[in-house]
């Protein structure tokens, strides 16, 4: 059986303050019922692995470099992450894959970096609005998957978590349906079964795009659906918490 996972990536957003009072919620909450997760911006890592040792609550990166060390002016290498408590480093989020050029080679890159340290990789997959009206979306996800799924070895698959965010969800309010979502959470666990059946009923398939306190219950009751990755609604307790306490 799969355990559920709410990551919140809180994406360039948030101060000293804010991570430090808003980890201090989390933390009091002592959700039982899912795993949880938090992705603040680098400068707040160091401290929330501080405050995150020993803690349910699991502590990481939204990036990391593909080097391990060097003359790599403002990257982080995955070794630093590991080193201030990280466990987990998000991998090709559509942000980045749209800003800053992030390609399925370079998310491969960095997946088999984040493997190499033990550390989990939440690789980020998902289509555009005209890829979906276009009807590409399933082969989009295919083709943003393929190297993963051609290269990993089985084995690695247990420190791999997939969040499947259609980017027309992300930060728009619109949600994909339970059943839009559904469908590719199933399609992509076929793509899994292509590596092994195991791999398949292990992988956590998180779904992300507008989730919050009053769709999140819905969402992961789909069989396939094993948590989410929540942006806008994970910088305030009370949404995100609200999110974690919709799993039963
Ligand atoms: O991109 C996301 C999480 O990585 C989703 O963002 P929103 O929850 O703000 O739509």
């Amino acid at each position: 059986m799969r355990r559920l996972l709410v990551a919140g990536n809180w994406k360039m957003n948030a101060s000293s303050s804010m991570a430090e009072a808003l980890l201090s919620d989390i933390l009091t909450a002592d959700i039982q019922s899912c795993d949880v997760a938090v992705f603040p911006p680098f400068p707040y890592l160091a401290a929330a692995g501080v405050r995150l040792s020993n803690a349910a609550v699991q502590l990481g990166a939204q990036n990391c470099a593909t080097a391990d060390s060097g003359a790599y002016t403002g990257e982080v290498s995955v070794a630093m992450l590991q080193d201030v408590g990280c466990q987990l480093v998000l991998v090709g989020h559509s942000e980045r894959r749209a800003l800053f050029h992030e390609t399925d080679a370079v998310v491969l890159a960095k997946t088999e970096k984040i493997l190499a340290q033990d550390m989990t990789a939440v690789v980020c997959v998902g289509e555009t609005l005209e890829q979906r009206q276009s009807g590409n979306a399933e082969l989009i996800v295919k083709q943003q998957l393929s190297a993963l799924l051609h290269q990993l070895k089985e084995a690695q698959w247990s420190q791999v978590v997939i969040a499947y965010e259609p980017v027309w969800a992300i930060g728009t309010g619109e949600t994909a349906t339970p059943e839009q979502a559904q469908q590719m959470h199933a399609f992509i666990r076929s793509l899994l079964a292509g590596v092994s059946q195991k791999v398949a009923d292990e992988t956590r398939v998180l779904y992300g795009g507008s989730v919050k306190a009053a769709n999140a219950a819905e969402l992961f009751a789909q069989p396939d659906i094993d948590g989410g990755l929540v942006g806008g609604a994970s910088l305030t307790a009370e949404e995100f918490l609200g999110i974690c306490r919709s799993i039963g």
